[in-house]
């Protein structure tokens, strides 16, 4: 039984999120959007890595195998870590909207232990819109997509402009993803859909 705070309920002047046309296709991975995340980049060597594809309507699956690196008990996952994965799958569904959104608010569940090398299968959904904010949910499932839920959260993400990335990110990285010469991977690096 989980108790959401009501800055998780949408207003009742909330709407359906719509996916956007050019939202991946179902099924489609969609990559890392910065090399250097600690959710999804293969530059962050005790990262996550965790690999994302595209679902139905405005929803997204995951998968994250916990590493050692991960640990917060002996041989289990860090709760912090679980919340981090929540979070990154959550944060890929503004992909979906063509948004750039950061999290404001992420309520989290730990339901069961993870044990170190469990498989952890994602899947988040975003399920309404009010103005600038988007709600959304995701579970994390052991032992298989339809094994039982370890981790759930709901969650608040906020649209901001890409300014809020350039204003307050440190130089030294903003200025070496912006010196990429793939404009592509600069875009993604600031959250913009290409
Ligand atoms: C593919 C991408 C993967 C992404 C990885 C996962 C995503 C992340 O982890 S992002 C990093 C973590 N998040 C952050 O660093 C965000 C830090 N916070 C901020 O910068 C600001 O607080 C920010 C931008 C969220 C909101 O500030 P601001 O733009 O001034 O908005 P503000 O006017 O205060 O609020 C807008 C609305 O949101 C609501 N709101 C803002 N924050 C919260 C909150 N924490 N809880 C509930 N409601 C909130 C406000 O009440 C307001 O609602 P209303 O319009 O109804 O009055």
């Amino acid at each position: 039984m989980s108790g959401r705070t009501t800055a998780l309920t949408p207003p009742a002047d909330a709407v359906k999120p719509e996916r956007h046309p050019d939202a991946p296709a179902p099924g489609e991975i969609i990559g890392t959007h910065y090399d250097r995340c600690f959710g999804c980049g293969d530059g962050a060597p005790h990262g996550l890595h965790l690999v994302t594809r595209a679902g139905e309507g405005v929803r997204v699956t995951a998968e994250f195998t916990v590493q050692e690196a991960h640990q917060g008990a002996p041989g289990l996952a860090h709760g912090g870590v679980l919340a981090s994965a929540l979070d990154e799958t959550l944060g890929t569904l503004n992909w979906l909207l063509r948004v750039i959104a950061v999290t404001g608010r992420l309520e989290t569940d730990f339901v069961r232990p993870v044990p170190v090398g469990t498989v952890l299968h994602l899947e988040a959904e975003a399920v309404a819109v009010a103005d600038r904010k988007i709600y959304s949910t995701a579970t994390g499932r052991i032992g298989g997509p339809d094994g039982p839920v370890a981790v759930r959260a709901d969650a608040l993400f906020i649209e901001v402009k890409v300014d809020h990335f350039m204003d307050n990110g440190r130089p030294a990285e903003i200025d070496a993803a912006l010196a990429d010469p793939d404009q592509l991977k600069v875009a993604r690096a600031f959250e913009v859909n290409p």
